[in-house]
């Protein structure tokens, strides 16, 4: 691929190449999952990135809001047609998961820019059906939608309830006379407000609504309901469909909103997975009831590899501009040197790199959880679903957020450029920071890792056995740190201690309060604030022990595991330093031993530096994926950043039309 060979760059990346002392591919493959999945992903994005139908007429930015829309559907259903047309393809890129990746952050991303008007039929409403409904369910509706014939979304959020789900006011009432469910929104707060693709794009819906039947209210449920009519693509007699204006980013997501007017539909399109309601109007309770909150996890799991890929970009562009980019004088007399060999911004590029392989650590190991734990849950075995909520809650909330302040902090790593569209960077930006928003607020996510915590350590207390992420819970110790023992190992020990300690004193103000007379709900908001970090905290301890995990069990050459044990130190380093007062306080470390890691992560920075445009390239992103006029691989940047001035519409004239309008008769009101 053009993109990626050697050779065709300016001098300054030329040389930063030739420093690299490790084998690039090995971490391109370990990132991939293995040699065989980085052939396909290359050979997949040759097959796309050459058809002509992906490329834009003109920068997204300068069309109207409906003209960016209509340019995005239109790749992204050649994109399904194309996958569907090409059985080799579907071989390459294999089933359900293979989609996903496919038309996901990657590749995705290149072809539609500004969110994907299809992204949550694949994203939510076919995992809703696959996780919610029964098998018949599963093969007539998967059938239909699978093949673009129907196409779906996932509404939950209200005007009035985002976060609050036990809040949300849509209805669906049983009517055992007719077997249909009729579903209204009796209030302005219960419009659904904000599902992707759900104002101009999608047929049907999965609607979360409060289950009525035989006059008891039974909780959210989820129909599916069909929203336009499948020939004309009206909407459907009792519906009221739109979408819900410009936002910060994803704007061609086609976000909407939606109301029911006393609609009614079949009896079976309840997805009775997991709860039913028999036709006479007898419901039948699900095993836990939170299991109807299951898309919302594994959407969370996703968002994890979908943050640590947006930072992927984004620190390969700030990286590359940073070798090209001369400015000011290290030296006085000498030629300006390449700004990244100024140490601060080595400090703010390299913890990028760093983190963008503890998120992949973790996220992979959270995916291998969710899997083991829905198959259990196939079998009956709930017994590990709580321990799933509060990992994937504590690894989305961790991992949108470093990922979008990773993101800002490439954008300010490239001067004013960084803040120009062509940089990518604010699209980046725009779209990696709404997943701090959706799927679970992180504020509310991380209170929900919080419970999970201080509920463990009270199980710890009466000396019952902890869930395997949580156990070390059960060793208080808040004894000073005696060793100079400062190896990862060590460092690993300072996280879970620093946690542990920071549980059990949350867990003792709780108590304060509630000696004093709070119920346990105000006790709980007194100490949220402290609360919250407790899971911060926790998030990090678990990722760092992810990546150190991860760095030992990779098959990796002695030159490439060195340079990633150098990523891993940084990061556990780095995270110690910012949030010192919690190793300090909690006894996990000496002042001492935080002047000797401060010291070790110059030395990193320095040892790192050859190796970190090599470290970038080795994410292996294509040109067209970073779209950026800073960050590709040649290296060209003034002129790219020249040229695509010139294209600006506005270029296309000499003197605007607005110069006659209104400039002139400004200019010349007194003569
Ligand atoms: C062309 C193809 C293109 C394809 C592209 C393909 C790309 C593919 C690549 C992938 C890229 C991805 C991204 C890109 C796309 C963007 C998509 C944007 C999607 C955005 C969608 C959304 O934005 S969609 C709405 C999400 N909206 C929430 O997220 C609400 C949060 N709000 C709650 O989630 C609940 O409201 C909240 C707080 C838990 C309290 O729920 P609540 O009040 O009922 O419960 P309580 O707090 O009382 O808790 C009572 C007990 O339940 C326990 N528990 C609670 N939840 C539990 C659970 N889930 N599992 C087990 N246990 C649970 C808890 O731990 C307690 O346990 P205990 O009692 O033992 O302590
Ligand atoms: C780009 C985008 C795409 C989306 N796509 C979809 C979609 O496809 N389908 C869908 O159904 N929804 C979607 N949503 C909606 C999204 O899931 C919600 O916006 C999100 O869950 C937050 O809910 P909210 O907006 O009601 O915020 P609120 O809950 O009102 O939050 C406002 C503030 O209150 C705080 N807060 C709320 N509750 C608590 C609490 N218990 N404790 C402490 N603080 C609290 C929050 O931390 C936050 O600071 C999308 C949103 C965005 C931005």
């Amino acid at each position: 691929m053009a993109a990626r060979k050697e050779g065709e760059c300016c001098e300054d990346l030329r040389r930063e190449r030739a420093k690299c002392s490790f084998n690039k591919e090995e971490l391109t493959y370990l990132m991939d999952g293995g040699k065989d999945k980085t052939l396909h992903r290359r050979k997949i994005e040759d097959i796309f990135l050459a058809d002509p139908e992906f490329l834009d007429p003109i920068r997204p930015e300068y069309m109207s809001h409906e003209e960016r829309y209509n340019n995005e559907l239109r790749k992204a259903c050649h994109m399904i047609r194309k996958f569907n047309e090409n059985e080799d393809m579907q071989q390459l890129v294999g089933e359900m998961e293979g989609i996903r990746s496919l038309m996901g952050s990657g590749l995705g991303v290149a072809l539609t820019k500004d969110g994907n008007p299809l992204a949550l039929h694949f994203v939510m409403f076919l995992p809703a059906i696959l996780g919610q409904g029964t098998v018949e369910q599963q093969g007539y509706w998967m059938s239909r939608a699978w093949t673009g014939e129907i196409i779906g979304t996932y509404a939950q959020t209200e005007l009035g309830h985002g976060t609050f789900l036990r809040g949300l006011e849509t209805t669906a009432t049983y009517d055992s006379n007719t077997q249909e469910f009729i579903i209204h929104s009796p209030t302005i707060t219960a419009t659904k407000w904000w599902p992707g693709g759900l104002g101009k794009t999608v047929n049907y819906a999965v609607v979360m609504a409060q289950l009525y039947t035989q006059g008891k209210c039974h909780g959210v449920h989820p129909f599916i309901v069909q929203i336009r009519d499948e020939e004309t693509h009206q909407s459907m007699p009792g519906v009221t469909v739109g979408e819900i204006g410009p936002r910060l980013g994803m704007n061609t997501n086609d976000n909407g909103f939606l109301r029911f007017n006393q609609y009614r539909i079949p009896h079976t399109n309840m997805l009775m997975k997991h709860s039913q309601v028999l036709k006479d109007g007898t419901y039948v309770k699900p095993a836990n009831d939170k299991l109807s909150y299951g898309t919302m996890v594994f959407v969370r799991v996703a968002i994890c590899f979908d943050a640590y890929r947006q930072l992927q970009r984004a620190v390969t562009i700030a990286t590359r501009y940073s070798a090209v980019r001369h400015q000011s004088e290290l030296v006085p007399g000498e030629p300006e040197p390449q700004i990244l060999e100024y140490q601060t911004q080595q400090y703010k590029l390299l913890p990028q790199i760093a983190t963008v392989y503890g998120i992949m650590f973790a996220a992979n190991d959270v995916w291998n959880t969710y899997n083991e734990v829905t198959g259990n849950i196939s079998e009956g075995n709930l017994a590990y679903l709580p321990e799933l909520h509060a990992l994937s809650c504590g690894l989305k909330a961790l991992s949108s957020t470093d990922a979008t302040n990773g993101v800002d902090v490439c954008r300010l790593a490239c001067g004013g450029h960084g803040y120009l569209a062509t940089s990518n960077l604010p699209r980046i930006y725009t779209t990696t920071t709404a997943a701090i928003t959706y799927e679970g607020e992180n504020t509310v996510m991380w209170l929900q890792v919080a419970r999970y915590l201080i509920k463990s350590y009270h199980d710890a207390q009466k000396g019952h056995r902890l869930q395997q992420s949580v156990s070390y819970l059960t060793t208080q110790s808040a004894s000073a740190h005696a060793t100079a023992d400062l190896s990862n190992t060590a460092l690993v020990a300072a996280y879970k201690q620093a946690v542990s300690v920071m549980v059990s004193n949350a867990a003792a103000h709780l108590q304060d309060h509630i000696s004093k007379g709070a119920v346990f709900e105000k006790a709980w908001n007194s100490c949220s604030v402290y609360l919250v970090k407790c899971a911060q905290a926790h998030a990090r301890y678990y990722t760092c022990e992810k990546f150190v995990d991860g760095v030992n069990r990779a098959e990796l050459s002695e030159g490439t595991r060195t340079v990633l044990l150098r990523l891993c130190r940084l990061y556990l380093i780095y995270h110690i330093t910012i949030n010192q007062g919690d190793f300090l306080r909690s006894g996990a470390l000496t002042g001492g031993d935080i002047s000797s890691l401060e010291k070790e992560m110059a030395d990193i920075l320095a040892a790192l530096r050859p190796d970190a445009v090599s470290l970038v390239d080795s994410f292996d992103i294509h040109d067209r994926v970073l779209d950026s006029s800073l960050g590709s691989w040649d290296g060209n940047v003034y002129q790219r950043l020249y040229n695509e001035a010139l294209k600006s519409p506005m270029n296309q004239t000499d003197v605007p039309q607005g110069y006659y309008k209104y400039l002139r008769p400004l200019m010349k009101a007194n003569l």
